[in-house]
């Protein structure tokens, strides 16, 4: 592998020449023979193909750059191309033969990642006995890696794990059997399991911005840019209220500016016997630890990952870490469009999207969220309903009060929640102190 610009990698040739053909012979044994060494490279993968993803390349990605590349590396690859949403999740859950794999690869965007990894953690619990329905339930992690080639519309889990969403970078670090622990959230509503997410869970902007564009699906990955637009000329707020326990231990914050790399040391820390007990004591602390924030927010946004992506290069939280066992919660509160504006271009350049007076970041393990009950909302409220901080070019004349207006959707890796009052917690099979997590390629 050589690597190239931007974190690229490319193939690279090495040619030995030798006159005795017994000699070469010789060579090309024992190179063969290393080769089936290294244990952690794959021999026999399952992957499945989003056919509708992004700009529906996935198929033609698969077949030209990626295919070939396995045949070369001597992977044997079984290939099913989705027919429907779910599809592969339901496959995995119930029908594939897993003991035949050293790994599954999906090729499409953050969705299509999100249902193999319901598919897989799924499966492995229902083999295990385990109820994802408690809240509290201690989940077994899977074994089989899985490999991302990126083929979808925002591609945010490939981009912040590889550094680049590019089809052959990601297949050489699968041949080569690289791979990077990752955090997940579970997303509860009262007893109900809703969902896991490892990338961005987002009520106001991005929930509404994602609701609009599944109506947009046949744009491709434009249809984010144009509701991104659109939602941010409506420029709702929502009311609610936020309750969150502070990361305990964690060695980074949301504001150091370091970027989690492979191999980096926060997410490597293994924490000492006293951290240990810290973290058990944790427990104990927990009713008592809880910060709560009531306010009106244009976004709250749950990252576990930077959410890089190449519309925003540094992403959501440009220092979250991979897999430190936490999620950083940004909330910004109402302010102008202006306002709003000049922050989210700072998602585009060097500039500090958090220092801004209506902008909050906080490192947690847990958090809650209760949007602002309808009942409870006066006349007086009702009246200015849709929430508005000023004229709204597209919305306007909102002459009937509205009450969905008055609550956004959780937005989960780019999936919307059927619930607004949600609970979430970083999973603590994944956590750092454990040694498994779930590892993409
Ligand atoms: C003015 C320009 C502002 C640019 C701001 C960019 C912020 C981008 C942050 C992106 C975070 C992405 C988190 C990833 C989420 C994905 O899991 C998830 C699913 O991905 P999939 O489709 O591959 O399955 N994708 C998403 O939720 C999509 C997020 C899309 C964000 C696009 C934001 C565009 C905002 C445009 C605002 C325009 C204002 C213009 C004013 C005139
Ligand atoms: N064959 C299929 N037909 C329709 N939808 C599918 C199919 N396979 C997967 N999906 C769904 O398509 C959605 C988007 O997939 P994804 O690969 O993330 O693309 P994008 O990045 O463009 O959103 C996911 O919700 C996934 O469940
Ligand atoms: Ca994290």
């Amino acid at each position: 592998v050589r690597r190239t610009r931007q974190q690229q990698w490319r193939c690279s040739d090495v040619t030995f020449q030798c006159a005795n053909q017994g000699l070469c012979q010789q060579w090309i044994q024992v190179i063969n023979e290393q080769l089936s060494l290294l244990a952690n490279r794959p021999k026999s993968l399952l992957v499945y193909i989003n056919p509708y993803g992004g700009k529906r390349r996935g198929k033609r990605i698969y077949k030209q750059k990626v295919a070939p590349l396995f045949r070369r590396a001597c992977i044997s690859a079984d290939v099913i191309v989705t027919e429907r949403a779910n599809h592969a999740r339901d496959h995995l859950k119930t029908e594939a033969n897993l003991d035949k794999y050293d790994g599954v690869v999906c090729v499409g965007g953050d969705g299509m990642f999100s249902e193999i990894l319901h598919g897989l953690v799924t499966r492995t619990q229902t083999d295990s006995g385990v109820d994802q329905n408690q809240p509290d339930a201690e989940l077994v992690p899977c074994s089989l890696h899985i490999g991302i080639i990126p083929a979808g519309s925002t591609d945010c889990i490939c981009f912040a794990t590889v550094g680049t969403n590019d089809p052959v970078t990601s297949a050489l670090h699968i041949i080569v059997g690289d791979s990077q622990p990752m955090d997940v959230c579970s997303v509860h509503h009262d007893d109900v399991f809703l969902r896991y997410s490892v990338s961005l869970l987002g009520y106001g902007f991005y929930g509404d911005l994602l609701t609009d564009s599944e109506r947009k699906r046949w744009l491709g990955p434009a249809r984010y840019d144009l509701s991104g637009v659109k939602t941010f000329l409506s420029h709702n707020y929502y009311e609610g209220t936020i309750s969150f326990l502070p990361a305990e231990n964690n060695m980074g914050t949301p504001r150091d500016k370091l970027q989690c790399r492979s191999g980096c040391c926060v997410c490597q820390h293994k924490p000492s016997s006293k951290d240990n007990k810290q973290w058990e004591m944790s427990e104990e602390k927990e009713n008592s630890g809880w910060s709560v924030i009531r306010g009106k927010f244009i976004a709250i946004n749950g990252a576990s990952m930077s959410c890089a992506c190449p519309r925003s290069p540094k992403g959501l939280s440009p220092s979250a870490h991979l897999a430190d066992g936490t999620t950083d919660l940004i909330l910004v509160r109402k302010c102008s469009r202006l306002d709003f504006l000049r922050h989210l271009l700072r998602h585009t350049n060097k500039e500090d999207q958090f220092d801004h007076s209506f902008v909050e970041v906080h490192r947690v393990s847990k958090f809650r969220f209760q949007p602002r009950h309808h009942e409870l909302v006066s006349l007086e409220d009702l009246s200015e309903s849709p929430k508005k901080t000023g004229f709204s070019p597209i919305c306007s004349a909102q002459t009937t009060c509205n009450y969905s207006t008055a609550h956004s959707s959780w937005t989960c890796d780019g999936e919307i929640l059927p619930h607004t009052a949600i609970q979430v917690r970083l999973l603590s099979c994944f956590a750092r102190n454990k040694e498994s997590q779930p590892e993409v390629h």
